[in-house]
């Protein structure tokens, strides 16, 4: 099993290069794995409380759970990776059977600021973009997609995501073998990194 990490911070578009990635694959011989499943589990806070976690902390991710799903994966035995709700900012009841690929992709803004995790992956990646880009791209998801409002969210950029950013994502990026310069979209680094799953698969 060849396994890819891909991290970057949010907005930059690791899922839209996991999604170009992975378009042009046989469908089955790669799997996907979002840190966003890992993220802990809030069932003993109200909402409110929950909304109010700061999840771009390393802190706020049950790492453990993510590195034995890993592990149990490259054992090739399956597991029920947890569905996460961004709108009530907890993990739900229900899972996802994940089976083992000869690739696995794991994908989030933290998985290159845990060392086990770290130490799992084949390739690092790291996707960046420039911070006022992720900034325009998370305004607009998340007032769209995510629940939140203009001001929360700006709020939020100010007191966690900017310096969470700035304390453990950027500094992740000396770990990255490859880095994906993301301000436009890059076709050429897909073509890449698609090629080096090809010969994986082949
Ligand atoms: N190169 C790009 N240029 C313009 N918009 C992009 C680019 N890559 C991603 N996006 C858009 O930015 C938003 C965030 O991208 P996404 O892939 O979800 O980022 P991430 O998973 O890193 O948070 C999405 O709306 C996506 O369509
Ligand atoms: N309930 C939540 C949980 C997390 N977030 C934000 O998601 C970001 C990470 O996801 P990406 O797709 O952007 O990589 C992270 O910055 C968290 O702030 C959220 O908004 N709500």
């Amino acid at each position: 099993m060849l396994i890819i990490g891909i991290a970057g911070g949010t907005g930059c578009g690791k899922t839209t290069v996991v999604n170009q990635i992975i378009n042009e694959l046989p469908s089955g011989e790669v799997g996907v794995i979002s840190q966003d499943s890992y993220y802990n589990d809030l069932s003993e806070l109200t909402l409110e409380e929950r909304r109010k976690t700061n999840f771009d902390h390393p802190k706020s991710i049950d790492f453990e759970l993510l590195e034995k799903h890993l592990v149990q994966l490259r054992d090739g035995k399956s597991i029920e990776q947890p569905v996460y709700s961004f709108l009530e900012c907890n993990r739900t009841e229900k899972t996802i059977p994940t089976h083992p690929s000869k690739v696995m992709i794991v994908e989030g803004i933290l998985i290159l600021t845990n060392a086990r995790i770290r130490d799992m992956f084949d390739i690092k990646i790291f996707v960046h973009a420039d911070s006022d880009e992720r900034l325009i791209r998370r305004l607009k998801r998340d007032v769209n997609e995510r629940g939140w409002n203009l001001d929360e969210t700006l709020d939020k950029y100010l007191t966690n995501i900017k310096p969470m950013h700035e304390q453990f994502i950027e500094p992740s990026k000396e770990f990255a073998d490859i880095i994906i310069p993301n301000n436009k979209y890059n076709t050429v680094a897909v073509d890449i990194v698609r090629t080096i799953i090809t010969d994986k698969l082949a």
